[in-house]
């Protein structure tokens, strides 16, 4: 079964300094492990390298059959025409984002540990809505740390696919998919492992059995 691209492993870059050929590699590897959607988040270049880089990977994701969202960057994601942007609390309106990138974008919202802005993002046309940090993040340990059971009701009060983040590892992902969770959205537990394809398949895995848990 080919997952949709809005449910199961969602890959987002790692913030390093990695040549572009070993990062369009390690997302090559996500990709070939499952991960349909990536996400390119830099807060380590300029203007410029940002654009490089996000334009090499766009092409290895459209190559790949995988589809690419900025984080942040709309003028970037407008630019190259990618398949959507993800947007946090400082960054444009998804309405904004919409009118900008059209009905067809990936528009995704961070909700943190809250279901009141989910329900502002869905209303304003948000195509999925963020929520975590579940667990302990390594990548930003200073997140909000909401409870599964915020996965549960927004769940039951939403109608759009629901992303997790933060800490999610292969072991502890499962609860969060059992909780609601369309898409395990993951950084470390991916790329910062020695097999990135088996890693990857690990969290694709969770998706295809019937029992999460
Ligand atoms: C899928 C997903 N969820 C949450 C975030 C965090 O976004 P944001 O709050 O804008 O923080 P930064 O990523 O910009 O540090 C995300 N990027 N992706
Ligand atoms: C980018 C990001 N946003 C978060 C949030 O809680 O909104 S947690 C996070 C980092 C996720 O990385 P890792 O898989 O390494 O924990």
């Amino acid at each position: 079964m080919t997952p949709t691209p809005l449910h199961g492993l969602y890959a987002i870059t790692p913030d390093t300094a990695l040549p572009l050929a070993t990062l369009i590699e390690q997302v090559s590897a996500t990709i070939a492990g499952g991960a349909r959607l990536i996400q390119y988040r830099d807060k380590t270049h300029g203007r410029d390298e940002r654009r490089r880089r996000a334009s090499a990977l766009l092409a290895g994701c459209r190559a790949a059959g995988a589809l690419l969202i900025i984080n942040d960057d709309l003028d970037l994601a407008v630019a190259l025409g990618t398949d959507g942007v993800h947007l946090g609390r400082d960054d444009p309106d998804p309405r904004t984002a919409r009118e900008r990138l059209g009905a067809s974008a990936i528009i995704g919202v961070s909700c943190y540990d809250q279901l009141a802005p989910a329900e502002t993002a869905a209303a304003a046309g948000a195509s999925y809505v963020a929520f975590g940090s579940f667990f302990p993040s390594p990548t930003k340990p200073n997140a909000a740390r909401p409870n599964l059971s915020l996965l549960t009701e927004a769940r039951r009060r939403l109608a759009l696919p629901l992303v997790a983040i933060g800490g999610i590892t292969s072991h502890n992902g499962g609860s969060l998919i059992a909780a609601g969770a369309d898409m395990l959205a993951v950084v470390t537990g991916v790329f910062d492992q020695p097999d990135i394809t088996a890693a990857a398949r690990a969290y694709t895995d969770l998706f295809l059995s019937g029992d999460p848990l």
